[in-house]
């Protein structure tokens, strides 16, 4: 890690909360530090009419942006802890790989979140989810129903929509509006219907704990310390109202898309069409082959369907892609 980062910077990617605890806790929260890189602000007096957010950075250790972000959010909610209006959990997911400036140590921490893990058992980061799955469910323990998951991520290649969302399909109706239309305030142009767990956090907060959980794409990979935050300025603010509970309205709907196939990677032998840099929903024509897999071949079974997240390098046995459709 660069010498010369911020302060706040380095000590959020350090999973450093020891300040900011502090400033809360003066301030007559209920503080906890339940694992290195979690933090959990509370009212004194728990209420079910109090929102818990989870607000998650980091959970790949190149996606540095939402880092900076989440660093001088918190450092400035700490300097007017009372403005605290819900009840926050900040994660900072793998710490590990954002020292090693590396998407993970061992293996993908956002496929752990599930229950039988195959052989990502014993890895790293299946350490490191247990610690996460145990946090998070002592935090949205005894919360009341208003309950959001925002888990921050930057994509590894470019898109035509820069900032978007993955919403499993799952979340109720009204929760689900709302979230969406949350996105649309903070500058999420489209959302991702999605139905089927892939094994992450976002998946695992909706399905086990009735949160509004959503992964969150803000934009490209960058260097810590060096990413130009104005392009997550939108979701900042947002955020900024959300911890606040101050009334929020305005931003532009999202497009959604709902999906259309889950693209695995079932071998070696896996290929696909195009790049590894083709952009995030980039259209594909009825017919077109998407992957290859030994004697598997992976075909466009609508008239258009738009390729996001490919990546050829994954592990056998998990997503290589989503394929997705745009909904109405
Ligand atoms: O750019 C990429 O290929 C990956 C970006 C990323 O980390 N995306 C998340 C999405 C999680 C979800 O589907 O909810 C991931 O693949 O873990
Ligand atoms: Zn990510």
């Amino acid at each position: 890690m660069a010498a010369t980062l911020p302060k706040e910077i380095r000590a959020l990617a350090e999973g450093d909360f020891g300040e900011v605890a502090a400033r809360f806790a003066q301030a007559g929260f209920t503080v906890g530090l339940p694992a290195k890189g979690v933090l959990t602000v509370k009212a004194a007096t728990p209420s079910a009419e109090r929102a818990a957010v989870l607000l998650s950075v980091g959970v790949h250790g190149d996606e540095t942006g939402p880092i900076e972000m989440a660093a001088y959010a918190i450092e400035a909610l700490s300097r007017t802890p009372s403005a605290l209006a819900v009840d926050l959990m900040l994660c900072v997911g793998n710490i590990d790989a954002i020292a090693a400036g590396k998407r993970f140590i061992d293996a993908d921490l956002n496929r752990m979140f599930r229950d039988q893990r195959g052989d990502l058992a014993g890895t790293f980061e299946a350490g490191r989810a247990d610690t996460l799955i145990a946090a998070t469910a002592a935090f949205f323990d005894g919360s009341g129903p208003r309950r959001w998951h925002l888990d921050l991520h930057t994509a590894i290649r470019g898109s035509r929509y820069p900032r978007f969302a993955i919403v499993p399909e799952l979340i109720a109706d009204g929760p689900r509006r709302a979230l969406i239309a949350w996105l649309g305030l903070g500058g999420i142009e489209a959302v991702i219907m999605n139905p089927a767990s892939a094994g992450t956090y976002s998946y695992w907060t909706a399905e086990r704990h009735g949160a509004a959980g959503t992964t969150v794409e803000l934009g490209r990979i960058g260097t810590l310390g060096q990413n130009d935050l104005s392009q997550f300025a939108a979701m900042a603010s947002a955020l900024h109202g959300l911890l606040r509970g101050q009334a929020q309205a305005g931003g532009n709907q999202p497009i959604v898309f709902n999906t259309a196939q889950s693209i695995t990677k079932l071998s070696d032998a896996f290929t696909m069409s195009f790049g590894r840099d083709t952009e995030n929903f980039t259209p594909l024509k009825k017919g077109d082959v998407i992957a290859r897999d030994g004697d598997t071949v992976y075909t466009v079974q609508h008239d258009e369907e738009c390729v996001v997240f490919p990546n050829p390098d994954v592990r056998v046995g998990l997503r290589a892609g989503i394929m997705v459709v745009r909904a109405g």
